[in-house]
């Protein structure tokens, strides 16, 4: 399913691209790759901790929900978190938890006390402090593995969505929030797209995790797919801040998940590099 990428769009170290024809493709895809890193990281570590984001995301995990996977997983051992949380009530229609909660986790066998949500009745400054510190012992236990290169959580995996900006999880293009180098988990109170507040992981803990892997779909995330995954490091096309362009795992692997709408840059400037090269020969 990897597809060959012209020069310019080789996959970055560690990273990989996947476009695929149909929304069912990348389901069927999206399904066996968490089940391989839940199997790999079952054994390797006991746990399997795995982050989630809102948008399109949750829909995409239907498969695990259906046969073979709701059968073959060891879901006695997933641990759920999630890279981001919009400051609403669980019960909102705006609220990444209930997305999870309705689309996802009442499917599937995942023990409630294994579920680590966003607290909703704190301030966000609050529910951010509460959260990294939840992390943080469940580091100290190792429920969540360390990063020996950043002293950082290592999620087994996270699942970010990119938006048409190029955010991913609540980290805005150009956005402070984007500099932090401390703090795990952080707040912001003015997101470009409501609501505006909300809680993050920040960049240091996203790119510590041994796997993560960015869902595009859609013509409108074109533009942004080609600025993140360029080679080119300046112009109007490569945003030194946008988000998705800084997910580089430390140590791990990063897959790209996209529809051929969302790769519809990529192979124009694909078509056009063979096309130069053919005639320079
Ligand atoms: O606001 C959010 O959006 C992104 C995905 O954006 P979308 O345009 O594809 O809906 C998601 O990753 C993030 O978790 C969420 O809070």
């Amino acid at each position: 399913m990897e597809r060959e990428m012209a020069a310019s769009y080789e996959p970055k170290l560690h990273s990989e691209i996947r476009i695929f024809g149909s929304s069912d493709e990348i389901l069927t895809d999206l399904a066996e790759y968490i089940s391989q890193v839940s199997e790999i990281s079952v054994k390797e570590r006991g746990y399997f901790a795995i982050a989630l984001s809102g948008g399109p995301l949750v829909s995409f995990l239907s498969k695990l929900c259906e046969a073979p996977y709701i059968k073959t997983l060891d879901w006695s051992k997933w641990y759920i978190f999630w890279s981001d949380e919009r400051a609403v009530a669980k019960n909102h229609a705006d609220s990444n938890y209930k997305l999870t909660k309705e689309g996802f986790l009442s499917k599937v066998p995942i023990m409630s006390g294994h579920v680590y949500s966003i607290n909703d009745s704190a301030t966000v400054e609050d529910a951010a402090t509460d959260y990294e510190f939840v992390i943080r012992q469940l580091v100290k236990i190792r429920t969540i593995g360390v990063s020996e290169s950043t002293d950082c959580p290592k999620f087994d995996l996270i699942l970010l969505s990119m938006g048409s900006d190029g955010h991913v999880a609540s980290l805005f293009p150009n956005h402070q929030a984007l500099e932090l180098k401390d703090d795990w988990v952080t707040y912001i109170t003015d997101s470009p797209q409501p609501p505006p507040e909300r809680i993050t992981f920040t960049l240091p803990v996203i790119n510590s995790a041994s796997n993560i892997a960015i869902l595009a779909m859609g013509v409108d995330k074109a533009n942004a797919v080609h600025s993140a995954v360029s080679d080119s490091s300046d112009g109007p096309d490569a945003p030194a801040s946008l988000p998705a362009r800084m997910v580089q795992p430390t140590d791990g692997k990063l897959v790209w998940f996209l529809d051929k709408a969302a790769a519809s840059s990529l192979e124009a400037l694909c078509d056009d590099a063979y096309q130069q090269q053919h005639r320079e020969y």
